[in-house]
């Protein structure tokens, strides 16, 4: 038995979403993965305990809840601003009464960057905060320097057609970014969630660690911004998905595994569109429409992620295509019948697929997901829009012509066009690899982070 002196105990605290407590678990799994002295409390609202129980974690992580004081996962699409609101109020009181519940003493709290109010508890308390952000560095950079937006006249966003495709050409660390690519919550139209978002960022300099669940080299000009600018460590730990799951069989049912894969495996090599539009926010019933169709005309195989939506489609379980409610989406991305990957660029798919080195057709819905999807596009250059910029008055709707006509495009495996863009997916997957590998940006930056926490509690 170690002595509870040698332990290290963490306390991990998610900002109550699916692209926010599936990074943290990942970081949570990496932690213990590397160092069996580490325990980690892993607090979640008893709603989300509910979601996640039954998930396969490490006997060292422990889940520990609060009532649920926000309003419920089924429906916070409803109201986003109320639920952040409720996120940033009510959770803090029940979690330091948590907090005086808990039997070892904290060495570290991990808290998504979102619960800014850990920050705080952490000083009172003298527990160092590592802060979790889970998108992008290089958003996280544009928020962080909002006020270069404000002082440049580029906030509020003017996405007329004059001014929505001005490149914002001063955020340390990004390339050039069109004024339509910013997140959408820059536009003016939701400025109580932008404040919320700019009082979380800049709780950050007030923490103990930066982690980003993204990968060094993936952005390395802009976490170098940040590590020279911070007065504490920067470390990249990503890409912060279920890549060391991969190596057991999948759990979810019989012995082959759930019938989408054995699907998969009997589809030619690089043949399927996997599609997912996100857990979350999702598009226009019209523009859905649109998207079924498009995909089933092009005639291409698919594997389409949907919930509720699945009288949409005319042949659901048929030889084109397989319709399901969920699915093991890494294991999907990683199988060799795969060949591309339509998605709302929410940051842990677009870190699935490079890492998976599956080319993607970008949808962003909100958020952070332009951004990304400028990324994947422009500088990653692994992908190709299927949405224009909305520039201009309205929404544009993409027809199912356009979509089918695209499709076909990307899968076609004899195109020079494509062979490249899936070397260069390849590459950047390469990347990946080599970040996690022993002595690899990501393996020593996990080092380092444990180091820091372990030692920091024994002094
Ligand atoms: O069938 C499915 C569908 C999704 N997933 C997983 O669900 C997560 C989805 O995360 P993400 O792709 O980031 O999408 P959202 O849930 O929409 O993520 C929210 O959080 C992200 C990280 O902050 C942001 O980048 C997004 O804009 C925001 O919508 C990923 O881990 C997927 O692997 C599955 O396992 N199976």
């Amino acid at each position: 038995m170690e002595s509870p002196r040698s332990i290290c105990h963490v306390v991990a605290v998610p900002y109550p979403g699916r692209g926010h407590v599936n990074p943290m678990m990942n970081l949570c799994k990496l932690l213990c993965s590397k160092t069996p002295n580490i325990v980690i409390s892993f607090v979640v609202t008893e709603e989300w305990l509910g979601f996640i129980s039954s998930d396969d974690k490490p006997v060292n992580v422990r889940f520990r809840t609060i009532p649920n004081v926000i309003p419920s996962e089924l429906d916070r699409a409803n109201n986003f601003p109320a639920f952040i609101a409720a996120v940033l109020t009510k959770m803090e009181a029940p979690f330091e009464e948590l907090l005086d519940r808990l039997e070892l003493p904290v060495a570290a709290i991990i808290a998504d960057t979102y619960v800014a109010w850990t920050v705080q508890v952490g000083q009172r308390r003298n527990i160092p905060v590592a802060s979790l952000w889970t998108m992008s560095a290089s958003v996280f950079s544009i928020f962080h320097h909002f006020n270069l937006l404000v002082q440049n006249h580029h906030f509020p966003a003017d996405l007329s057609a004059e001014q929505g495709n001005d490149r914002v050409d001063y955020i340390p660390g990004l390339t050039p970014i069109c004024l339509s690519d910013l997140p959408t919550i820059l536009n003016g139209s939701d400025r109580q969630v932008l404040h919320y978002v700019l009082d979380c960022v800049s709780s950050v300099p007030k923490a103990q660690y930066l982690l980003f669940t993204t990968v060094y080299e993936l952005e390395f000009q802009v976490i170098d911004v940040f590590k020279a600018n911070l007065p504490f460590p920067v470390y990249a730990i990503g890409p912060s998905i279920p890549y060391l799951d991969l190596k057991q069989p999948c759990s979810t049912t019989s012995l082959n595994g759930p019938g989408y894969l054995q699907w998969l495996d009997l589809q030619p090599r690089g043949s399927v569109l996997y599609v997912s539009l996100g857990s979350f926010l999702s598009v226009s019933a019209a523009q859905m429409d649109e998207i079924v169709a498009g995909v089933q005309d092009s005639g291409v195989r698919y594997l389409w992620v949907s919930r509720g939506a699945s009288s949409r489609f005319k042949d659901c379980c048929g030889s084109q295509g397989v319709v399901v409610p969920w699915c093991d989406q890494l294991r999907v991305l990683c199988h060799s019948s795969v060949g591309g990957f339509w998605t709302h660029c929410g940051f842990n798919s677009t870190l699935e697929a490079v890492y998976a080195g599956v080319p993607m057709l970008t949808f962003p819905i909100f958020m952070d997901q332009n951004p990304n999807s400028k990324q994947i596009v422009e500088d990653w250059k692994v992908g190709w829009r299927v949405k224009k910029n909305k520039v201009g008055e309205g929404e544009h709707l993409v027809s199912r012509e356009e979509i089918a006509e695209l499709v076909r495009r990307f899968l076609d495996f004899e195109s020079m066009e494509q062979m490249e863009m899936r070397q260069r997916a390849g590459k950047v997957g390469q990347t990946c690899q080599t970040a996690i590998a022993k002595g690899g940006s990501t393996d020593v930056n996990l080092d380092a982070f444990i180091k820091d926490i372990s030692e920091r509690h024994h002094h």
